[in-house]
């Protein structure tokens, strides 16, 4: 049962309609999970098919609503095909979570032009080109809440300069969403900047990476990494009502990791090496983990087993 769940009621998001893109794996199938748990009829797109049949099936076993649709974000035909599709079919299009994204890792100087575009034309077009569909197809006319799933860019981030550029200029893109969208057609629209999750997202990672997110606490004040769920209950905040007055603005995380890259002073003053001490958000698969065969999370194992560690944090202490 979702913790969320007993905050809100359970029938917060009934009768809505909401689409999730990428949200066949990672952070997007757990933020499609929580919203079917609130009674959401949760739309998942994305360019493979398999994954989101998956976990429309495990929505579908949990007694949730959910549809699957094939989307390519970067082209934008199709993008204005999947809103006119959804809206054809289920009458409507409340929310638009822009989860679908990613980057490959690479020290800028060699980088290449076509590199360089294809992830700001998969980042940053792909999100415009969503944000304009759902804007011409539904929510010009009707409203909505847009979320999209950006990532830390309070500092630079080294080997992933494209990454950052696109997901910065999201930002800034949202700001002037906000500002030109609200007025007249009633549409929030918001971004959360997960720091580092546990998801499957870390598959793409090279070994030496995972290894190295296995063995450290990556300079973090609550001393762990995040959860899908954590980044899940932020977006579910700010598609519900309680967020009805927040526009425009960035909300991260990540567990105050973008407050600080060093100290001067030592290592301690920035995460407690003996452990963290803040205990995680697991959310809607708390009760359901291994339920119909349903796996919480995709992680890499090594990164598995630090969320194992992780949710015996503070047992004892309610969360
Ligand atoms: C690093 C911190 C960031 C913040 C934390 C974020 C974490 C996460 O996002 S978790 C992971 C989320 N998921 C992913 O990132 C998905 C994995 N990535 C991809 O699927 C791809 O890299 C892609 C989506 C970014 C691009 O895929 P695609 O459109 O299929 O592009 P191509 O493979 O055809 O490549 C086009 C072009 O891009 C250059 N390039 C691609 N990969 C690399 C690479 N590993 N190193 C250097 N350059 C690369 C290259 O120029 C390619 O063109 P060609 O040379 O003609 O192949
Ligand atoms: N995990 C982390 O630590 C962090 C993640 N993020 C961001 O969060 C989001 C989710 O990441 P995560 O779940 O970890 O990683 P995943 O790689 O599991 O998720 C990426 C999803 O995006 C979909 N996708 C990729 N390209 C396209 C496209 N062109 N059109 C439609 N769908 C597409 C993929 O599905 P398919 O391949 O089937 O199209 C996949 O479901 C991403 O934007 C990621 O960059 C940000 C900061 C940190």
């Amino acid at each position: 049962m979702s913790i969320y769940r007993s905050i809100f009621k359970k029938d917060l998001f009934k009768g809505q309609v909401i689409l999730v893109t990428g949200g066949g794996t990672g952070i997007g199938r757990c933020i499609a999970h929580e919203l079917a748990a609130l009674g959401t009829t949760v739309v998942i797109a994305a360019r493979k098919i398999e994954p989101l049949k998956t976990v429309q099936d495990e929505i579908q076993k949990l007694g949730g609503n959910c549809d699957t649709m094939l989307l390519n974000i970067r082209d934008a035909a199709m993008a204005t095909q999947v809103i006119q599709d959804i809206v054809a079919k289920h009458g409507m299009l409340n929310g638009l979570v822009n989860n679908a994204g990613g980057q490959f890792m690479s020290p800028a100087n060699q980088l290449t032009s076509k590199g360089f575009s294809t992830v700001v034309d998969l980042n940053l077009n792909g999100t415009f080109n969503m944000c304009k569909a759902a804007f011409d197809g539904y929510m010009g006319e009707h409203g909505g809440q847009i979320v999209t799933i950006v990532a830390e860019t309070r500092n630079g981030i080294p080997r992933a300069m494209h990454t950052g550029a696109a997901r910065a200029g999201i930002i800034n893109m949202t700001k002037t969403l906000a500002i030109e969208w609200g007025p007249y057609n009633g549409i929030r629209i918001n971004c959360v900047a997960p720091g580092l999750i546990i998801s499957s997202g870390m598959k793409n990672y090279h070994e030496t990476m995972v290894d190295l997110l296995a063995h450290s606490h990556w300079m973090n004040p609550t001393s762990r990494y995040g959860t899908e769920s954590e980044v899940s209950a932020a977006v579910a905040f700010l598609l519900s009502p309680a967020a009805s007055y927040i526009n425009g603005v960035n909300l991260e995380v990540d567990g105050g990791s973008s407050l600080s890259k060093g100290n001067p002073e030592g290592d301690e003053l920035m995460y407690n090496p003996e452990g963290s001490r803040h205990p995680v958000y697991v959310g809607w698969s708390e009760g359901v983990d291994n339920v119909h065969g349903i796996k919480h999370v995709d992680a890499p194992a090594k990164i598995n087993e630090l969320l194992r560690k992780y949710k015996a944090i503070g047992r004892s202490s309610k969360i």
